[in-house]
Formats: structure tokens, C-alpha cells, sequence
């Protein structure tokens, strides 16, 4: 059952614990399986990949058969309905315009003395794309994680997902892949294909960046790699932090924490009210909404190990609570969000009022749903098209423009005890000779 407290003493402590879920001890011995598949990977390339897909994903593959074929992907839209195929191209096209918006621009300044300053963007030159398939399989994190690379410009996109029963991956999925533009997949998930991109093997190239959700494997398989390869962010186990007053409808907040929790037994649903009859509602419409879930057992234990309600004092008190948790997804079912909102500094996605379920943001409202969860929304932001671009600094100085800071960078570089930096400009200002 959803625990309800209302002791503030203990809050601070409950959200804390479920923050810090995916780093707890109990996840230290996955954290040595991860590191001994990634050495693995590393070491024996195919081999490792086809070792551990049959240990943990129950596929026999031969090496030929990493990669989906063209017939595969042809044959995928035979496979999806109308309905199914209009709504992924919908979505498709949300998702595009919103990530087409503010695409970062190279620029440069001409100041005074002909200096020019500026940042230049360019894409990376491949990029993986994680798309989770244990428990469920999300054509819409397809399109989450393509077409902000395709926006980007990134030559070359390879996918990643976890093969299904029969090797086969959910025609849905090579749909979406091809609607945003991707057609080199490889049918490898968890760890092994984390490794698999992150050092490349015999069939599967190494890549620049990975992107993309995954459950706690994949989260741990990220972080260790991170170095040999840029990510995007930590995006772990899903979670749902709720903010509701006495406006909010139960059934609707109970709906919103059941769709999160039933990722993974290891998501996390939170509501924060300052309605102590909201509360006991709640907690009743959560267990009437299990009753004939389809994904019961998984969805219950995420809800009694990491679902929780408190009752606040206020709603500003709650807004501090949701600051210490940095949720990936931060609801506002309340009278006034856009007043509410001036309170909140760290969560990957707000949703605003009690017509905003957070599944139109998992699907199509266009903002991306990759976002950072376990407290990574403190310093990290959604998946965007930025994820797949750096830049670089840009500098030109002139003779005049030179002599003039000659002074001050030769005794910058005294001072640090450099002395070819010193002489490297020197020589520019000082007749050559
Ligand atoms: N934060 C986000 O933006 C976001 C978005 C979508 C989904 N998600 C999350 O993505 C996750 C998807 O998880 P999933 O499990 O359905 O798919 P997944 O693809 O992330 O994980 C499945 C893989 O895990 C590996 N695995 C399973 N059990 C293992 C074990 N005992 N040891 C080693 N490896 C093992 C297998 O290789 C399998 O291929 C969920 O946690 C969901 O909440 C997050
Ligand atoms: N809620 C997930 C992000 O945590 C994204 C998703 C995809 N499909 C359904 N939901
Ligand atoms: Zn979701």
C-alpha cells in the first residue's frame, strides 16, 4: 500500500532514500556485474555481446544476426496498424518542430582592433542510440532520441535495442526508427550494448556519444563509460513527483503515479499535498487502479518501495521538498501552477494544471522525454539537440590587437612560470629576429 506521513521531521530522509535508489548498496553488486560485462565487451568485442545477450536477454544470436535487415525493416510496417503508424508520424512531427526550435548557432563577434571572437557548432560524427525493450518497448523513445540527432546533423545514427522473444524487435519500434530516419540497428541491449558503442566490436561501431533511457543496468553501464564516450544524461528508472492542493482530482493523480511506477519496480511516484483528504484518496484510487493492472506485481513494487505520500504545510513547503528531490517529471496539479512554478529550481520536465498528464510529454507534446532522474535534474537537463553538438571556441587576433595585451599575458605567464607562452607572443610584437 502507498505509505502516507505526515511528520515533516521525516520527509526530508524518505525522499532521500528514494533519490538515492540507484545508488544504494543493494545496487553495488549490479554495479560489478556491469563493469565485468563491459571489461568483457571490451576484451573479446562480438563474443561478449552474443555471451551475455543469451545469458540475460534468452537470445541465441549468431554474429550475422546482431544486425536488423532491410526485409526486417520492410516488413515492420506490414506489421503496425493505420492508427498506430499515423500516431508515431504525428508524434514524429511534434517532436521535430519543437526540437527544430532554437537549434544552437555558430556565431562570431568582430570587436575592436579586428578581434573576432566566436563559438562554432558541429555535430558529432556517430552517435548510439539507447531504446529500452526489457519490460516494455518505446517506439516514442525512438523518436526522442533520433530526431534530436537527426536535427543535430550527426552522420552517421546507430540504434541500439534489447531483442524480444524469437530475436525479433517490436515492429512499432523499426517503424519509429525509420519515420525519424534511422536505419542501422542492432537487435543488443543492457550493459553489452552500452559497451558495445562505447568501444566499439567487430560489428558494431564505436560511437562519439550515447543517448538514451534504460533501467538500472543501462544507467550504471552510462555512467562507467562516460569518458570513452560522451552521454547525454544519467536517465535511470522513471519517477513522478506530484505537487496537489485541494483542487487536484485523486483518481487523475492516482492515474499519473501508476503511469510512472509501471516502468519499472524500480520507478519512483511521489505526491506532495496540502489536502490531508486528497491524501487518503489518493492512496484508495492507487490500489482500486491495481486491482486489474496488467503489470500488477512490477507496478506494486515499485509503489511500496518507492511511492509515497506526505502531506505538506504549504504548497511553497512542498515546492522546497520537490527541490531537494530534483524529480525527472514534476507535476503541478494545483489552482495556480504558474505562481507555484517561481518556487521550483531543479526538475528535468514541469507539467502545469490538471489537464496536463505527464503521458502527453512521454509521447508527443514535443519537449523530450529522456530526462534526468535520481537527483541528476540538480545539474542536467532533457535530451536535446545539443546532446549531439559541441563547440568550438573561435579566435582571431590582428597584430594592433595583440601588442596591445601582450603585456598583461606576459605576466600572466611569468607568474604561472611558463615562459614560452611569454616568448610565443613576444616574438609576435617584437621585430622578428
Ligand atoms: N528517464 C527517462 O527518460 C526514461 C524514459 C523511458 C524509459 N525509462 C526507463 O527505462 C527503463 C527501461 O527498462 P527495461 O528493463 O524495460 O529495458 P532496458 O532495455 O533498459 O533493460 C533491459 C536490459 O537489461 C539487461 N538486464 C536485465 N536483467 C539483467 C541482469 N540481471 N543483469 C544484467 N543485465 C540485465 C538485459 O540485457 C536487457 O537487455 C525503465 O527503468 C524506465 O523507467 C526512463
Ligand atoms: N515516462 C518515461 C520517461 O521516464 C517515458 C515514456 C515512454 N513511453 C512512456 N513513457
Ligand atoms: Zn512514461
Amino acid at each position: 500500500m502507498l505509505r502516507i506521513i505526515t511528520q515533516q521531521a521525516d520527509v526530508i530522509s524518505e525522499l532521500q532514500r528514494i533519490c538515492d535508489r540507484t545508488h544504494d548498496e543493494q545496487v553495488l553488486h549490479k554495479e560489478a556485474t556491469v563493469r565485468e560485462v563491459l571489461q568483457a565487451v571490451k576484451r573479446q568485442g562480438d563474443k561478449a555481446v552474443l555471451h551475455y545477450t543469451a545469458e540475460f536477454d534468452h537470445q541465441t544470436l549468431q554474429p550475422e544476426e546482431l544486425r536488423v535487415t532491410g526485409s526486417e525493416l520492410d516488413a515492420a510496417y506490414q506489421q503496425v496498424s493505420k492508427d498506430l503508424l499515423a500516431a508515431i508520424q504525428r508524434a514524429c512531427r511534434q517532436i521535430e518542430a519543437f526540437h527544430r526550435q532554437r537549434v544552437p548557432k555558430s556565431w562570431v563577434h568582430f570587436g575592436d582592433d579586428e578581434v573576432v571572437l566566436g563559438k562554432r557548432y558541429t555535430p558529432v560524427d556517430r552517435a548510439g542510440l539507447y531504446v529500452p525493450g526489457g519490460r516494455a518497448s518505446y517506439p516514442s523513445t525512438v523518436l526522442m532520441n533520433a530526431i534530436p540527432a537527426k536535427v543535430a546533423g550527426v552522420p552517421r545514427i546507430v540504434m541500439v535495442t534489447p531483442p524480444g522473444a524469437g530475436k525479433a524487435i517490436n515492429p512499432a519500434v523499426l517503424v519509429a526508427a525509420q519515420e525519424a530516419g534511422v536505419e542501422e540497428i542492432y537487435r543488443i541491449g543492457g550493459a553489452q550494448a552500452i559497451a558495445a558503442l562505447a568501444y566499439g566490436t567487430e560489428t558494431i561501431p564505436k560511437v562519439n556519444v550515447i543517448s538514451g533511457p534504460g533501467n538500472i543496468y543501462v544507467t550504471l553501464a552510462k555512467k562507467l563509460v562516460y569518458g570513452t564516450v560522451g552521454i547525454d544524461s544519467l536517465a535511470g528508472p522513471s519517477e513522478v513527483l506530484i505537487i496537489a492542493d485541494e483542487t487536484a482530482n485523486p483518481a487523475h493523480v492516482a492515474a499519473d503515479m501508476l503511469a510512472q511506477a509501471e516502468h519499472d519496480p524500480m520507478a519512483a511516484a511521489i505526491l506532495l499535498t496540502t489536502d490531508a483528504g486528497l491524501a487518503k484518496k489518493v492512496q484508495a484510487a492507487v490500489d482500486r487502479q491495481l486491482v486489474d493492472h496488467p503489470r500488477r506485481i512490477d507496478t506494486e513494487k515499485a509503489i511500496a518501495h518507492y511511492g509515497l505520500i506526505v502531506v505538506v504545510e504549504s504548497l511553497e513547503a512542498a515546492a522546497e521538498f520537490s527541490n531537494e528531490f530534483a524529480p525527472e517529471h514534476l507535476e503541478l496539479e494545483v489552482e495556480d501552477p504558474w505562481t507555484l512554478i517561481s518556487h521550483i529550481r531543479h526538475a528535468g520536465a514541469i507539467f502545469l494544471g490538471n489537464s496536463t498528464p505527464e503521458a502527453v510529454g512521454d509521447y508527443l507534446a514535443g519537449p523530450n522525454h529522456t530526462l534526468p532522474t535520481s537527483g541528476a535534474a540538480r545539474y542536467a537537463s532533457a535530451l536535446g539537440v545539443e546532446t549531439f553538438l559541441k563547440h568550438s571556441s573561435i579566435i582571431q587576433y590582428s597584430p594592433t590587437a595583440l601588442e596591445k595585451v601582450a603585456g598583461a599575458i606576459e605576466t600572466l605567464a611569468k607568474a604561472e612560470g611558463l615562459p614560452s607562452h611569454a616568448d610565443s607572443v613576444r616574438r609576435r610584437v617584437q621585430e622578428e629576429e
